[in-house]
């Protein structure tokens, strides 16, 4: 479960809230679809959510660890997938998931069979012993995928991880994300592909200039007429 309770966040610079005001629940068994047009605030709050910036004001609790106040603890119920891909182009795909394995103190046998599982369904096997710097944008994300997995956590939080695999490699995510929601975890991710979060989300939330403009099922966005899910978005996300 996620926690999200009365969170701001402002860069330095600027007067504007880059995050304002958040509250929000993400609940065990659920996959929730974070939209929101460029500049909105999504990677902002992920990285919040992850530990990687400090909100100015209120709090955040992953599975009841408070994410400032007990680091350690909450980051080991994150899996986390970045939106960039700054791997390690020096570790072969290998040295890499090791690497991973080894900060989240991944036992050998689990370590063994999640990496051999991960690689097989990814099709990553043959390339895992090259160097990262060879391998394709959809074979570094898949990677960081695999990566973020191996320890086994019950909460992912993904910032648009179906950005730049193939349609093989996306189903094959999001059967996972599915999977994992219905073993009773949670699964956050941001999108800007409308049908992506139409078609895979529990709940949704909208976020623009910072504040979350809705939250709730595509069928209560839709209550009351039945133009599409991107006319909504955008009748939602326009107009000042
Ligand atoms: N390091 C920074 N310094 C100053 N302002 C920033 C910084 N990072 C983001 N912002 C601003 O904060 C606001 C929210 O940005 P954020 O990256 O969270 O949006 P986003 O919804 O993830 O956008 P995108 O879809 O383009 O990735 C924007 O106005 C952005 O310009």
């Amino acid at each position: 479960m996620i926690q999200i309770e009365n969170v701001s966040k402002s860069y330095a610079k600027s007067k504007v809230k880059a995050v304002s005001a958040m509250n929000l629940q993400v609940e065990n068994g659920e996959i929730f679809g974070f939209i929101g047009p460029n500049g909105a605030g999504k990677t902002t709050t992920i990285k919040m959510m992850t530990g990687i910036l400090t909100p100015d004001e209120g709090r955040i609790l992953i599975n009841g660890h408070d994410i400032v106040r007990d680091p350690i603890s909450a980051k080991m119920e994150i899996g986390f997938v970045p939106d960039s891909q700054d791997v390690f182009d020096k570790l072969t795909g290998m040295e890499y998931l090791g690497f991973m394995a080894d900060v989240y103190g991944v036992e050998p046998a689990d370590r063994r069979e999640r990496i051999g599982r991960y690689l097989e369904m990814f099709e990553l096997t043959k390339a895992a012993g090259d160097n990262i710097k060879s391998y394709s944008h959809g074979m570094r994300q898949k990677l960081m995928v695999i990566g973020a997995l191996l320890h086994n956590p019950p909460v992912w939080v993904l910032d648009e991880p179906m950005v730049g695999l193939d349609p093989k490699s996306s189903h094959l995510l999001k059967q996972e994300m599915r999977r994992h929601a219905d073993s009773g975890n949670s699964v956050f991710f941001s999108t800007h592909v409308l049908e992506v979060a139409e078609k895979l989300c529990d709940r949704i939330g909208i976020i623009d200039h910072g504040e979350l403009i809705f939250v709730g099922t595509l069928a209560e966005l839709r209550s009351g007429n039945q133009e599409s899910l991107e006319e909504l978005f955008l009748q939602l996300t326009e107009g000042e």
